[in-house]
């Protein structure tokens, strides 16, 4: 049996993917083999060694401390592209509220409640104050472009917006969907002098935390509308007040709330609901349930975040995963000790991610925990699994 510890209310339609007579799953459970999170810190848990995998039914995973996990041997995955869709659909809905003054004239509207018959007339009398701009025509500014950042420029260029794109570390699927009328910006700077709109798409990293700051909004189009639907800490939160303030930037548009933004009229807050659609939770979680099945009960790993993707078909009843550092010998090391206890390997692929790496050997004849104990032994090699 394997136990499921979830950490936030997933959707039904994923844990429904855990078989009821293999896997327990609950928001309490004791030695759990695995993690079902959305956006729950995990940075001051403690893990249990029985804890082999997290899986962040969405994509940003600066919840979870990932040296920590990849030291540990704990495989962390995530769901990419899965919640893509709901985020773009509320940054293309936050252009439009940052534009036509659509939130001040609902709440204006809802204060002529009790004018009986004159609602109509006061309501022509009182719009000129909620004009705003059109996008079309306008420049788009779009910082990262991965699954969300590539939708929100595809669809503004539909809404005859002008988009600039920004990311030096673009993937080559990316780079396919992406539109060609999006224009390639190759610096920041590029995208901050030309934008009348910026949307940000980067995961919080040392490098694009707080990158939205004095500084660059200084180098930004005065009254330049901001949206943040990534992470708070990418942009510093008094640099931006300030800039409301001086009304350098005219609006700023953000799924993570503070206490100053809540009553600034410069600030449209939204409490984190960019991916909150049944369809994205229902798709982050199916996901993430998928891959976390495929690596409890094969050791295949897909979408891992600090491991290397290895998938194979199972050839034999006995499979070993072994994750070990990405250091050399460590092939040679493994294979010898399997041998010496008289398994043939029949089938292994080894991959690396940065310092980890992960082999998996399908071997001929019962292994037992022995095994495990000697691999375990070797220096560099991290933890190891069995799957029968
Ligand atoms: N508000 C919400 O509910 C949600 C927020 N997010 C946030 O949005 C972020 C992006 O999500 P996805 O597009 O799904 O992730 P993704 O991983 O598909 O795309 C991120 C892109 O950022 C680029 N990038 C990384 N560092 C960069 C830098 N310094 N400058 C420019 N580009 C850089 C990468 O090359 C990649 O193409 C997530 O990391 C998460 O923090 C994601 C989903 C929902
Ligand atoms: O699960 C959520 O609602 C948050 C989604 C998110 O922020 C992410 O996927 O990075």
């Amino acid at each position: 049996m394997y136990n499921i510890l979830t950490l936030n209310k997933i959707s039904p339609i994923g844990l429904e993917k855990f078989d009821k007579n293999k896997y327990s799953y609950a928001s309490e459970i004791e030695n759990p083999d695995a993690v079902l999170v959305r956006s729950a810190s995990m940075h001051e848990m403690e893990f249990s060694p029985s804890l082999k995998a997290i899986a962040r039914a969405g994509a940003g995973v600066n919840n979870i401390p990932l040296d920590k996990c990849s030291e540990a041997g704990i495989v962390v995955f995530n769901t990419p592209g899965a919640n893509a869709n709901a985020v773009k659909e509320l940054v293309i809905c936050s252009l439009l509220l940052s534009s036509r003054k659509i939130v001040p004239a609902i709440e204006w509207a809802k204060g002529l409640k009790g004018e009986g018959e004159n609602v109509a007339k006061l309501a022509e009398k009182g719009k000129s104050q909620f004009v705003g701009p059109e996008l079309k025509g306008k420049k788009l500014g779009v910082i990262g472009l991965g699954a969300i950042g590539i939708l929100v420029a595809n669809a503004a260029i539909h809404l005859g917006m002008e988009v600039y794109g920004y990311d030096p570390y673009i993937s080559v699927d990316a780079a396919w969907g992406l539109s060609r009328s999006v224009k390639h910006a190759k610096t920041l700077g590029e995208v901050y002098e030309n934008s009348d709109y910026i949307t940000i798409h980067v995961p919080s990293t040392p490098e694009t935390k707080g990158m939205i700051n004095s500084e660059s909004i200084q180098t930004m189009k005065h009254g330049v509308r901001i949206m943040n639907f990534a992470r708070g800490d990418l942009v510093v939160k008094e640099d931006i007040l300030a800039a409301l303030d001086e009304k350098a930037v005219k609006v700023y548009i953000t799924d993570f709330l503070e206490d100053e933004f809540l009553d600034h009229p410069g600030v449209i807050g939204l409490p984190h609901l960019g991916a909150s659609t049944p369809e994205s939770e229902d798709n982050c979680a199916v996901m993430a349930a998928d891959e976390l099945i495929d690596f409890l009960e094969n050791g295949n790993i897909t979408n891992s975040v600090n491991l290397p993707s290895v998938s194979m078909p199972r050839t034999t009843d006995t499979r070993l995963g072994v994750i070990h550092r990405n250091v050399p010998t460590m092939l040679t090391q493994i294979a010898a000790t399997v041998s010496a206890h008289g398994n043939n390997i029949e089938n292994m692929t080894n991959k690396s991610k940065k310092d980890y790496a992960y082999t998996v050997l399908d071997v001929v004849g019962d292994v037992d925990k022995e095994i495990i104990a000697e691999l375990e032994k070797i220096e560099g090699i991290i933890r190891v699994f069995i799957y029968k």
